[in-house]
């Protein structure tokens, strides 16, 4: 018989299998059918409003859909356990203002279980990574909105979690820094890390491995971005997204 581990093995990152979600009359999303394997780099793209940060908040267990089933590593969710598994960064930064950026990667890591050498080390590499080590003594009610941005991604990674859920994580963030956070970021994935993450940007959704298109709250296309340009006869992202959108809204 197999073990819950050999399971999450073989098990795709996330399985989603036709969710639907209201928010009273509105319909947000309608039969969302996706699967994403573990160590992809996954993109989800659509316009403002169309229903990203919804279904990313749905795989979590953030959010419930209304119908359909959530899957994560083979694990039904939402599960409480599952919080160990994946990190999350939200649009909306969710820090302690009148601690510093070590206090607040010191308080969620020991939310986590870290403590001792192994938090200090889990500190230092995820401060590192979002080039926020010389800041970590200042309390964060002084750090800038990118730097708040940075700090919450450096939580969203510091529990090595096997699975990161990121929502537009690199507005406001300068474009030096940028390149080499998405440098990390596919690094990660060389591991067999997952990440799923939504973007308005085209340069970032063109290094992703696979993308989503969600149009009102539909999953218009889903490809590499390769695919998706030759297929719409675009020379660019922007074009085939603009190309694929007319499509399904004759369709509609
Ligand atoms: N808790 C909520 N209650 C009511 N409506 C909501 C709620 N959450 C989201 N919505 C609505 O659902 C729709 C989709 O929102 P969502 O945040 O998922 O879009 P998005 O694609 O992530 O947008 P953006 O790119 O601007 O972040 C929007 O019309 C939004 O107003």
């Amino acid at each position: 018989m197999r073990s819950m581990s050999d399971v999450s093995q073989i098990c795709p990152a996330i399985e989603l299998q036709d969710i639907s979600r209201a928010f009273g009359k509105r319909k947000v999303l309608s039969g969302i059918t996706l699967t994403i394997p573990k160590g992809e780099l996954f993109g989800l793209l659509g316009p403002s409003g169309s229903g990203k940060t919804t279904l990313v908040k749905i795989m979590t267990g953030i959010d419930r859909a209304d119908s359909g089933t959530v899957h994560m590593l083979g694990e039904t969710m939402p599960q409480l356990k599952m919080l160990q598994t994946f990190g999350y960064m939200a649009q909306s930064d969710a820090l302690y203002n009148e601690l510093t950026g070590k206090q607040n990667l010191a308080f969620f890591g020991a939310m986590f279980g870290l403590k001792g050498r192994a938090l200090e080390s889990r500190i230092q590499y995820a401060a590192g990574l979002v080039s926020l080590n010389e800041h970590l003594n200042v309390q964060t009610s002084a750090y800038s909105g990118g730097m708040k941005r940075r700090l919450s991604l450096a939580i969203a990674l510091l529990h090595e979690p096997k699975l990161l859920v990121l929502d537009e994580p690199t507005v406001g963030i300068d474009p030096v820094l940028r390149k080499s956070i998405w440098r990390e970021l596919v690094h990660l994935t060389k591991q067999g890390i997952t990440i799923i993450l939504t973007t308005h940007v085209m340069d970032e959704a063109e290094k992703c491995d696979r993308l989503g298109l969600i149009q009102n709250g539909k999953l218009i296309a889903l490809n590499t971005p390769e695919a998706i340009k030759l297929n719409t006869g675009s020379s660019t992202l922007e074009d085939a997204f603009i190309a694929l959108g007319e499509r399904a809204g004759e369709r509609e």
